[in-house]
């Protein structure tokens, strides 16, 4: 990475804040390259200390950088773009978007310009260097793009997928924290009612829940080839998995998938 270069994030919440930290703490970036932006200057002063630049003025951010991030709300961020147009030059910044429902087009349209947009949607695991990170765009060069996905390689994992398949990485793998979470938290909450005090529970469920996904990841196995070695004939897991599957385990996680893919295609047209 350029010592020469400089990112803004605008709109520095949960994921923004957590993506400068990553970025920091890869080595490839100085706190001195990064400047961030919130509305409220004081809830980053911990980050100041640091080298951070902080500030509450986007236009201002914006044009001294190279790479942009716009890491607001959908509903906030018209008001942004308002705000860092007149700084924006096509041929010098590069846009990266994390917000979700808003397409590389959208943003290009409501800047009424042709500069490049790459979309990144990254999970709140990036907090600790562990996000599953999809990345696309529709006028972002090679070049660009690897630089967005070395970007998140530094807080996880990231792939490149088509952008029309963005509003369905958001469900599965933003949304899908959520989704496993509360896996976890049931899977607790029925150790608790076998005999486990509450925080030994979910300690254990936690656990397992990491040592699942691992068989996964470390083997390139299936789920269901390592379902098979946990299933002893007439045992005790195949009566609790069919009991599960009975009412609708499998059903409930892939309707819940699905509608969480459509309202993320529509959480910047509720804006307009
Ligand atoms: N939370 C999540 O799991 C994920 C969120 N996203 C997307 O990332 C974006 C940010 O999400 P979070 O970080 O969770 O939200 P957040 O609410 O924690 O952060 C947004 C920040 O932007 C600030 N802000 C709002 N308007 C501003 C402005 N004009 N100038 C400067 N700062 C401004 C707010 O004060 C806030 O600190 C959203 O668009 C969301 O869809 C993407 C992937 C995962
Ligand atoms: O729930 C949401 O709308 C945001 C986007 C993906 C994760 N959180």
């Amino acid at each position: 990475m350029s010592s020469q270069q400089h990112v803004a994030i605008l709109g520095s919440g949960n994921i923004g804040l957590s993506l400068a930290k990553g970025l920091v703490k890869s080595g490839l970036w100085q706190p001195q390259q990064i400047t961030l932006t919130r509305r409220n200057v004081d809830a980053m002063a911990e980050y100041a200390t640091q080298g951070y630049q902080t500030t509450t003025n986007n236009m201002k951010a914006a044009k001294r950088a190279d790479i942009v991030i716009l890491a607001v709300l959908p509903q906030q961020l018209n008001k942004l773009l308002d705000e860092i147009k007149p700084a924006i030059k096509s041929e010098k910044q590069l846009l990266v978007s994390v917000i979700s429902g808003v397409s590389c087009e959208d943003i290009r349209s409501y800047l009424e310009m042709n500069v490049q947009v790459v979309r990144a949607m990254p999970n709140t695991a990036i907090a600790i260097g562990d996000s599953m990170t999809c990345i696309a765009t529709d006028n972002g060069s090679v070049k660009n793009v690897n630089l967005v996905k070395s970007l998140f390689d530094t807080v996880g994992v990231s792939i490149q997928i088509n952008e029309e398949l963005m509003t369905s990485a958001t469900a599965l793998c933003a949304c899908g924290i959520a989704f496993f979470l509360r896996s976890v938290r049931a899977a607790s909450q029925g150790g608790t009612e076998i005999g486990f005090h509450a925080h030994d529970a979910l300690k254990m469920a936690a656990q397992t829940a990491k040592g699942a996904a691992n068989l996964l990841l470390q083997l390139s196995s299936h789920p269901e080839q390592e379902i098979d070695k946990v299933t002893s004939p007439k045992g005790c897991t195949i009566a609790g998995l069919n009991e599960m599957e009975h009412n609708g385990f499998s059903s409930a996680m892939i309707k819940g998938i699905k509608l969480s893919a459509e309202k993320a295609g529509d959480l910047y047209k509720a804006e307009d």
